[in-house]
């Protein structure tokens, strides 16, 4: 099978791109279209029945100028005749459409806010299930803070859109259409008097738009910065404190702070200059329609309940206006937030399941990186060329300076990674032909921070297999030596990890996590050796665990302990990506290589 084309991830994001040039500006847009036109395309009957609402109800509201002309013009000079059911008509008819629009106006925003509604739940869903399935490859370059930017800012700026924005909108816009349309039907004239008045609120609207979506995008930006900031702060906050970091960390946060302020500001610098300029338009327009109409019913040409209902209908076209003014910054905003949305959506796993698996269900553990190399995404080349066999059940200690390349190694074994050239194989198989299922059950990782979840012993525990019985859990915890441990907690399995009491050293943590890998029973272990230092009897209790764990399965062990190194069959020096050195550890330590030294040195410090 071969490769599939490596890319980099967030390719697909223009995430701190606030300036695109106009293809790529074209294609964000497609793309966001895409995503909400799949959203709706299953809510379409939901969708139409409000539509259907809003016109009802907007016509509704259009009829009234029309009556009150039909009640100046004919109904009145009619009751001056002595006879009242023409007003009494035009009276119930404007009653009707009163009543009428308004229920097809609560009816419609109840209809709107249910597909809103459903559509938001099915983003948020979307967006955390993606963002589950895509590779480490992208964990490690897409910051959390901007995950965490996307599920809460985003999804928020879109949930404001619905709720109130969107419906307006939409209303806005109809009673600007049956508005003009109802005005051209009561006087033509004066609907070109209003066709004329288009011309500069379409300019300064224009402006606005163009202004505002630069201003908005550069307002998500920022705020992503700012989560971004405070996310990484507080959970780095150890090493902030520790290395005193606090007056460098606050600055860079008020900096990003102020460019958030900013922003805003900008947003609305162009706000003020906008509502008010419509206000100035609709406003002359009036007075431009009274002036003209005026004129026309003096000479006779115009019935003075038509100018009445021109003048109705002009001060009306405006308002909505100003609104959908206001509702497009909503908008704005929503559309930068769906963009960004809609790029998390469209970023693609790099480590993709096979179509046809190969099937592995008992694998024997066998391991072989036959000449693997491998760079991340376009960086420098990591590992030039790795050929390394390592039989099942034996134990490999990896060692080597920092930076040497042994991460990645443990990263393509238990392919969070592709290799970028060469196969990984287990017993034979390239690892790229094995379902995730059988994968992880063959390859389990221990990694250095020993995640716990919140939730019980039992349950973390159990992660490792959860269909696990309790005894069998119990079995897992004895195997490596943390089940005394967990009877002294205050509610021994049931106690919860994050909970006062049920806290936990970085040894504990590392037990628990040994007894969860005990509990999956992989035929591989990859294993990050913790590197924080543990006193004398906690390593013991560490070390007994492991050598439990171990048992006789494949183990690779980035090595940071000599007692670690000495349970090894074989160890393996890295530099600079390549494998230096590869021997027992006995026959090493005899030679004159690193590990020699690196022995020597270990040996020195415990005598
Ligand atoms: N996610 C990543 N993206 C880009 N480069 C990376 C990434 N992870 C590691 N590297 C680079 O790859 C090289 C090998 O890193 P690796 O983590 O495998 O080293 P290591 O031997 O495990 O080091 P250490 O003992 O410090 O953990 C380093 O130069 C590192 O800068």
């Amino acid at each position: 099978m071969s490769a599939p084309a490596r890319r980099r991830p967030t390719d697909a994001l223009s995430d701190d791109v606030t300036h695109l040039d106009a293809d790529s500006s074209r294609a964000v847009r497609r793309r966001s279209l895409s995503l909400l036109g799949g959203l709706l395309r299953p809510r379409a009957r939901m969708l139409a029945w409000a539509g259907l609402l809003v016109v009802v109800s907007t016509a509704g509201q259009v009829a009234g100028p029309l009556l009150v002309q039909a009640a100046i013009d004919t109904a009145l000079p009619a009751l001056r005749d002595g006879d009242p059911t023409r007003l009494l008509v035009v009276g119930g008819a404007y009653l009707l459409a009163a009543v009428l629009g308004g229920i097809c106006a609560g009816a419609y925003v109840r209809a709107a806010a249910r597909v809103a509604q459903s559509v938001l739940l099915e983003l948020r869903r979307r967006v955390f299930r993606h963002t589950q399935r895509l590779s480490l490859e992208f964990h490690e370059s897409y910051t959390s803070g901007r995950v965490i930017s996307r599920q809460t800012s985003d999804l928020e700026a879109l949930r404001e859109l619905f709720d109130g924005g969107l419906t307006g909108v939409v209303s806005s816009l109809m009673l600007m259409l049956f508005t003009a349309g109802a005005l051209f039907w009561v006087d033509w004239r004066s609907g070109l008097v209003l066709a004329v008045a288009l011309v500069p609120a379409w300019l300064l609207t224009r402006w606005f738009q163009r202004k505002s979506q630069e201003y908005y995008r550069e307002q998500r930006t920022a705020s992503a910065r700012l989560i971004v900031k405070f996310v990484e702060t507080m959970t780095g906050m150890r090493a902030v404190q520790a290395f005193r970091r606090e007056p460098t960390v606050e600055a860079d946060y008020d900096r990003l702070g102020e460019q958030y302020r900013d922003a805003n500001l900008r947003i609305f610098g162009v706000n003020g200059r906008y509502q008010p300029g419509l206000v100035l338009i609709g406003n002359v327009t009036v007075a431009a329609a009274l002036a003209y109409g005026g004129w026309r019913v003096i000479a006779g040409e115009l019935d003075v309940g038509a100018l009445v209902a021109v003048l109705l209908y002009v001060k009306r076209f405006f308002q909505p206006i100003q609104q959908l003014g206001m509702f497009y910054n909503a908008l704005q905003s929503a559309v930068a937030a769906l963009e960004k949305v809609s790029g998390l959506l469209a970023e693609e796993p790099t480590v993709v399941e096979p179509a046809d698996p190969t099937p592995l269900p008992r694998a024997r553990g066998e391991v072989r990186l036959d000449h693997v190399g491998f760079r991340y995404g376009e960086g420098p080349v990591v590992l030039p060329d790795l050929d390394l066999e390592i039989p099942a059940g034996q134990t490999v200690a990896l060692l080597g300076s920092t930076g040497a390349g042994k991460s990645t190694v443990a990263k393509l074994v238990t392919r969070f990674y592709d290799a970028t050239e060469g196969r990984v194989l287990l017993d034979g198989v390239d690892v790229r032909d094995l379902s995730g299922t059988d994968l992880r059950r063959a390859v389990v990782m221990v990694t250095q921070e020993a995640y716990l979840f919140s939730g019980s012993v039992r349950e973390n525990i159990a992660l490792g297999r959860p269909d696990a019985t309790d005894a069998e859990i119990e079995a897992a915890a004895r195997a490596v030596g943390v089940h005394d441990f967990v009877l002294s907690l205050p509610e021994g399995y049931d106690t919860d990890v994050n909970k006062r009491g049920g806290r936990v050293s970085a040894g504990q943590r590392q037990l628990l996590s040994f007894a969860r890998a005990f509990l999956a029973d992989p035929a591989v272990l990859v294993l990050d050796e913790a590197t924080s230092s543990l006193d004398i009897p906690g390593e013991r209790l560490v070390q007994r665990g492991l050598q439990n764990l171990l048992a006789d399965r494949t183990a690779l062990i980035i090595a940071h302990r000599l007692s670690t190194v000495e349970i090894a069959d074989r160890v393996l020096v890295m530099e600079d990506g390549r494998v230096v050195e590869d021997g027992a550890p006995a026959e090493l330590a005899a030679g004159t290589g690193r590990f020699a030294a690196l022995n020597a040195a270990w040996q020195d410090a415990l005598a």
